[in-house]
């Protein structure tokens, strides 16, 4: 039988607290129908892992967002990664997987560890501080861009419109209402970079151009993957590492374990990720009649996955809602799973443990002085502010 929710999970009480209905989507069924919007709902670790690696029933072609491409006309041109299927996302997958390997980013290490230095010797020096707009947006403004190859000038464009890209893949309500207004003219900005005359050489987007060059891709998709670069690498990496310090104010003990092992600033992003999960959910397209558990989902039917209730399934994980450094957090979706599993995860984790190193060492203490607070998205678990107070080491 297939179990029914009235529930809005992009309406603003969910997308503020959405740990309730996580738990009452789990308790529900493997599948939850959500009459609201005529989805196929999954909330627990098995069902959401399934979906992830089974590219060939559940597809990303139609759009990983509500709207169906087939039916209706994307508000942008489609991402050749994101938004494609095997044969056609394979091309642009393996340009631009070798460009972001741990090992090409080793040559950006020593940089961006002297930037986090930098940055977090001035916000030790003040004391006081908002951990989101001064360290989790500062830091990764700072560094990403310059390594894509992006001149300064009009950076500012590069949050608002990964806001509402990521609100795209919702509902169109209020929230994707409050992104119209900017959104061609921060959209121009975004693509006029992702031209070949407007990226330094030796970046992340000029290798991309070279790759077309050599006739890996093709010059017309350059452009498009450079963009890929600029919509998932800025809001994901912000609220990724807005999460982890949020997990350290939440568990103090956690913080004085860190700073007796520094070598553990790797695992406590990939539980800050697990434990936070920056992208909350997105979508499949279900290519045929598919049976999950006693549930067929019909062909050409949307699957919202929740990838935050997944990593808090308590069939998965021990103690789910603990933020834990003794608990290896290897297997969690939170950068999705199967052939589009991040491709950027290792630019998200080395730029966490520049930042997560610098505050180890220089801060001996760091607590909030202030609730933080929520910024709604349809998709992210995103943070307006997070004041805080730190004590030097
Ligand atoms: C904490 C930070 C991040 C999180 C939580 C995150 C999350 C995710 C998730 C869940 C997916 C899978 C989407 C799907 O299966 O449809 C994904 C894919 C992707 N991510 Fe990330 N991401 C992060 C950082 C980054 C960064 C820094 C970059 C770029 C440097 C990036 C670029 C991409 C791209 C291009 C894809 C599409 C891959 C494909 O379809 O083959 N992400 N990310
Ligand atoms: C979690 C994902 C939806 C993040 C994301 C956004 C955009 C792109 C792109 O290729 O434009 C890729 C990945």
């Amino acid at each position: 039988t297939l179990p029914t929710s009235h529930e809005d999970p992009f309406g603003d009480e969910i997308l503020a607290e959405p740990a309730p209905f996580h738990h009452a989507l789990r308790e529900a069924g493997p599948v939850v129908h959500l009459d609201r919007y005529d989805v196929y709902a999954m909330g627990r670790y098995e069902q959401v892992h399934a979906a992830l690696v089974d590219w060939q029933r559940f597809e990303s072609s139609a759009g990983v967002g509500l709207s169906n491409f087939r039916t209706q006309a994307p508000w942008r041109p489609p991402s050749l990664l994101l938004e494609t299927d095997p044969p056609h996302h394979d091309a642009p997958r393996h340009v631009l997987e070798p460009i972001l390997t741990p090992r090409a980013l080793r040559r950006l290490r020593d940089r961006w560890e002297a930037e986090a230095e930098d940055l977090v010797e001035s916000l030790v020096a003040r004391g006081t501080f908002d951990a989101v707009t001064d360290l989790a947006e500062a830091f990764p403004l700072r560094v990403f861009p310059d390594a894509v190859g992006v001149r300064r000038e009009g950076r500012e464009n590069l949050l608002p419109y990964g806001d509402h890209l990521f609100n795209a893949f919702g509902p169109p309500n209020h929230l994707v209402e409050r992104g119209k207004a900017r959104i061609a003219e921060v959209s121009a900005w975004v693509n006029a970079q992702c031209a070949r005359e407007a990226l330094r050489p030796g970046g992340f987007g000029a290798q991309i151009w070279q790759a077309a060059d050599r006739g890996d891709i093709t010059h017309e998709q350059a452009p498009l993957i450079v963009r890929s670069l600029l919509s998932a690498g800025v809001d994901t990496t912000v609220l990724g590492i807005a999460a982890v310090t949020h997990a350290f104010l939440s568990a103090p003990d956690q913080w004085d374990a860190l700073r007796r092992e520094p070598g553990r600033v790797r695992v406590a992003f990939d539980e800050a990720v697990r434990w936070a999960s920056p992208v909350q959910t997105f979508f499949r397209t279900a290519t045929t009649d598919v049976a999950v558990a006693d549930v067929t989902i019909p062909a050409g039917h949307k699957i919202l996955m929740f990838l935050g209730a997944a990593n808090r399934d308590p069939r998965r994980w021990e103690r789910p809602d603990a933020f834990d450094l003794d608990r290896d957090p290897s297997g969690h979706v939170g950068f999705g799973m199967g052939v589009h599993h991040c491709v950027g995860q290792h630019v998200a984790r080395l730029e966490a443990a520049c930042v997560l190193s610098a505050l180890a060492r220089r801060v001996r203490r760091i607590e909030p002085i202030g609730e933080p607070v929520r910024h709604l998205n349809n998709t992210l678990r995103a943070y307006a502010s997070m004041p805080v107070a730190v004590t030097p080491a």
